[in-house]
């Protein structure tokens, strides 16, 4: 059956461009040709085998890893490709960029890109890494030998974290506590010669940079890890059928089920609607590195509280999205064989490093939210942590002639929002994007006012803080998800060709955000911004976005251009014939011997040329082996002709 494509008619009932949609989603043409040109070549590279990934043991893998990151490497310098190590290092290489002087620079730029030298970022330690503050190693100066000496004193202060890198890092760029004549500076990175402490060449705003890029990075990453397991969950549930066989006619596809497309086209959108924010927060930040070069900071608060905020409630997405993407799959999707249980446990990392995702929100600029409530409140956050103390900043700015700008410009329409009742009177109403964005800008306006109205109640602003910080976190993520909704709406904008291309985007669209408004229909209630039978429409809006965007799906799917090999998911496969292939992959029974092999990892060993009578799965890692009369329990084993 090689070669037929199960899918076909799905595909054929396509109503766009797919080939427009694949430029569309890469970001130009040039940047689908690289990455389908690049994503080819890997798949047909043998150094980028994934197969045999479940055969291998920790260290096995590890060392694959490094393989292929450096062969990446060299395919990218090879066919120069635009590349720099810093995507293999994600904090070591652009921290010191954002961060060294001068003569940093040039001692460590030329080893790291000529990969002379391997970093790593070593800040969290054992008992710290939210709170930077509270980091126990010390760096202390001694002007005799001219050398900082490093003191970790106690368990809680060793280094901790930096990832598999920990392992192989000649180099580590390690926080720590300054300390010079006994006096703790905190953590500082510049001292002279002679030992005095001077601040830093580096603007302080600079090093906030190396965060807006690495954060801006993980929203980009946010919209591969969530397109990657929609794109298996949609070809698998068009391949899937269940129940409501009549007669002998086939069962209906479980993508015909109402629950689920209900819990997959949101994610469809998603999907999207993140690879569009992650777009604009590119250019974002192409924008402030022009403006940083000639000293104009303007832009940096926003910058740093959207990427934070960016980063928390897209990963926040896409580590569910992909969870409910294997749910989606049933029982196979449990399977190693998916794809969905390797991509679900490297990926939920993201909700925690580079910034916990709730401290994130918390680091939202709240205070430009608040428009011009009151200077109390800016007296009242006069003591908060860091993070708080730059929202007082943005605070004491609205009072003077420095308006929101940006994504809060909306709160310069504050009082207005206050009064905003939804005029929608029928479903369709809720397909206008002013309509939309109207309803999410009072949600969040309403939130973050109530949020300030009520932490101008204490006396204490830390003890108002803490008190308020669900509601903090709530108002933060309403303003977030605004951003996004804006953004994708701001893309319809575009002149985008291509028959049909821009009418499923905006079908898409409205998905995103009318499903946002079901799932926080709570939100837009107790704000005022709609009626409950307001909410109905929107509900029946969304059920029949559903019917609409169904035909589509799997095409939708394929705009994302994804190899077999970069899916690694059986049950993703482009040409839909999971069934057998699927049997191939989990089931590993039968002869070896002559010129085939097989390998296995785990603690049993097994000869070469045994038959394996007898094969059952424990679970998505076992399998129980009888070889002659014995029973061996293993990792997957792997059975080739
Ligand atoms: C896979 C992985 C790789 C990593 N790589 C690196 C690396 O290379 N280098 C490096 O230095 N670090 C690395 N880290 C560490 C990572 O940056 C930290 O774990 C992260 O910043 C969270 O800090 P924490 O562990 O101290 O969490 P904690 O701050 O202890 O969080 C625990 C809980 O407390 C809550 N919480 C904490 N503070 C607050 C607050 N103020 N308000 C409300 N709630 C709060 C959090 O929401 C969370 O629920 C890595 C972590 C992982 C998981």
């Amino acid at each position: 059956m090689q070669g037929v494509d199960h899918l076909a008619d799905e595909r054929n009932k396509a109503d766009f461009d797919v080939g427009v949609m694949k430029i569309v989603w890469a970001g130009s043409r040039h940047a689908y040709e690289l990455s389908h040109r690049f994503s080819h070549l890997v798949a047909n590279d043998p150094v980028f085998r994934k197969d045999n990934r479940p055969l291998l043991s920790r260290k096995e893998l590890f060392k694959a890893s490094l393989r292929k990151a450096f062969h990446a490497w060299k395919l990218i310098k090879q066919l120069r490709l635009n590349g720099h190590p810093s995507s293999l290092w994600e904090m070591f290489v652009p921290a010191i960029k954002a961060q060294g002087s001068e003569e940093q620079l040039q001692q460590w730029l030329p080893l790291m890109n000529k990969m002379k030298i391997i970093g790593c970022y070593a800040q969290t330690e054992l008992g710290h890494g939210s709170n930077v503050r509270g980091l126990e190693t010390t760096a202390t100066f001694d002007p005799k030998t001219d050398e900082f000496v490093l003191n970790s004193p106690k368990l809680t202060s060793t280094k901790w974290w930096p990832g598999g890198l920990g392992k192989i890092a000649t180099h580590a760029l390690a926080h720590a506590r300054l300390i010079i004549d006994d006096k703790d500076y905190g953590v500082h990175a510049q001292v002279t010669r002679e030992g005095k402490y001077v601040p830093s060449e580096v603007p302080r705003q600079l090093s906030y940079s190396t965060m807006v890029y690495v954060r801006q990075k993980i929203v980009f990453d946010a919209s591969i890890a969530l397109s990657r397991a929609v794109c298996i969950a949609t070809r698998y549930s068009a391949v899937r059928r269940q129940f409501g066989s009549q007669n002998g006619s086939p069962e209906t596809q479980v993508i015909d089920y109402k629950t689920q497309q209900a819990r997959l086209f949101p994610l469809l959108a998603s999907a999207y609607a993140i690879r569009f924010v992650s777009e604009w927060l590119k250019s974002f930040y192409t924008d402030l590195l022009e403006r940083l070069e000639v000293n104009d900071f303007c832009t940096l608060p926003e910058a740093h509280a959207c990427t934070a905020g960016l980063k928390s409630i897209t990963t926040s997405v896409a580590a569910d999205g992909i969870e409910e993407c294997r749910k989606l799959c049933g029982g196979h999707g449990y399977l190693t064989s998916s794809g969905l249980p390797e991509l679900f446990s490297v990926y939920i990392p993201a909700c925690t490093y580079e910034g916990d995702n709730v401290v994130m929100l918390l680091q939202i600029d709240l205070g430009s939210l608040v428009g011009n409530l009151s200077c109390l409140l800016c007296q009242l956050m006069e003591n908060l942590t860091q993070v708080a103390r730059h929202l007082m900043k943005a605070i004491s700015h609205l009072n003077s002639e420095n308006k929101p700008i940006g994504t809060t410009a909306y709160l310069c329409r504050a009082e207005q929002l206050m009064q905003y009742h939804s005029d929608v009177l029928r479903a369709e109403d809720w397909l206008k994007p002013n309509v939309v964005v109207e309803a999410f800008e009072a949600r969040a306006a309403k939130m973050s006012m109530a949020c300030a109205q009520n932490l101008s109640k204490f006396n204490n602003p830390d003890d108002g803080f803490q008190e308020l910080s669900p509601d903090l976190v709530e108002a933060a993520i309403a303003h977030c998800q605004l951003i996004v909704v804006s953004k994708f709406i701001d893309k319809l904008q575009q002149d985008i060709p291509g028959k049909g291309v821009k009418q499923q985007l905006q079908v898409l669209c409205s998905i995103y955000a009318l499903f946002l408004l079901h799932k926080h229909v709570g939100d837009f209630l107790s704000t005022g911004c709609i009626t409950p039978e307001q909410g109905s429409l929107a509900n029946e809006q969304l059920r029949s976005l559903y019917t609409q965007v169904r035909p589509d799906a799997v095409s939708l799917v394929d705009a994302f251009d994804y190899t077999d090999h970069f899916l690694s998911s059986v049950l993703g496969r482009y040409d839909g014939n999971v069934y057998p292939k699927l049997y191939e992959e989990d089931i590993c029974c039968g002869y070896v011997g002559g010129k085939g092999s097989y390998k296995h990892v785990g603690d049993s060993k097994i000869e070469e040329t045994k038959w394996i009578e007898y094969c059952q799965h424990m679970d998505y890692q076992n399998i129980v082996l009888k070889i002659g009369d014995e029973l061996f329990v293993s990792k997957i084993v792997c059975v080739k002709d």
